[in-house]
């Protein structure tokens, strides 16, 4: 039986009048990618605010790493905090600091005791992971977009998390480069054997990287299968819609 990471079970959350959760089921595999994907409001981000504890549901249950995370101290949450990689839209280096300053700054906040030898290692380490072992010493404006997106990748991974997090991971950039992400991404789980909800809305992206996929509509996720599954043979005219969009209209 597979081993469930995160498990979601009827998931209500609304906002006043708004409703935006609706009775969300969902359950993330270890070792898995996960694709959720929903059109812009659908809800995508308040569900990962739930599942690293900054927002709470009105109703249901969401547990991640067996915890149910509204049941947690803040002591709690920032220690499973750490076992979640969160890889944000935009990279958010910081632009005053090199690539390996970039990268330290993870270890120096959360992990003590630290010698300047093992921190070297696990920087350089992290950084050929990605690709970039020849970065170390640039700044963040002296990167390519995707160059930036690789670094923020491995600014989380260095912390080995057990989650991996993606919040549009390809919105932004070219298509060529797109596929060196979606890569990583595969090679991320592989190489860390994390388990990866990736949000977005590019369906190459989520066909190159999702073992499964998701659509959150309407408040519920309407379907939930392989690539093939949900959309090559959709009958729900608004998932349909979403795949026709992607590669017919463009
Ligand atoms: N703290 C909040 N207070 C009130 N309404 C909120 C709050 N957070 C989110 N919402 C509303 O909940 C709905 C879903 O928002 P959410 O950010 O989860 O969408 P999303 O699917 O992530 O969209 P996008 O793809 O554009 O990022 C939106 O209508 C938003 O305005």
């Amino acid at each position: 039986m597979e081993k469930t990471v995160v498990e979601i079970r009827n998931l209500t959350k609304s906002f006043g009048d708004l409703d935006v959760l609706k009775g969300v089921n969902m359950d993330l595999y270890k070792g898995e990618n996960l694709v959720v994907l929903g059109k812009s409001g659908s809800g995508k981000s308040v569900l990962i605010k739930i599942m690293v504890g900054l927002l709470t549901q009105d109703e249901g249950t969401l547990k991640v790493l067996g915890h149910e995370v509204k049941e947690l101290n803040s002591r709690e949450l920032n220690r499973l905090r750490l076992k979640i990689g969160f890889s944000f839209q935009a990279s958010a280096l910081y632009d005053s600091m090199t690539v390996r300053e970039n990268l330290e700054f993870p270890l120096v906040r959360n992990v003590k005791n630290l010698s300047k030898g093992e921190k070297d290692k696990m920087v350089e380490e992290v950084l050929d992971g990605v690709g970039l072992a020849q970065t170390i010493n640039q700044m963040p404006s002296e990167l390519s977009g995707g160059q930036r997106k690789r670094i923020g990748i491995a600014r989380t991974l260095i912390l080995k998390p057990e989650i991996m997090l993606y919040d549009e991971p390809t919105a932004g950039l070219d298509p060529i480069t797109c596929r060196d992400i979606n890569n990583l991404i595969n090679q991320v789980n592989e190489e860390y054997h994390t388990s990866s909800i990736i949000i977005t809305h590019d369906l190459t992206c989520a066909k190159e990287t999702g073992d499964r996929m998701t659509v959150l509509l309407e408040g519920v996720f309407g379907a939930t299968g392989r690539f093939d599954e949900v959309f090559e043979h959709a009958s729900d005219q608004r998932i349909k819609s979403f795949y026709d969009y992607n590669f017919i209209k463009q």
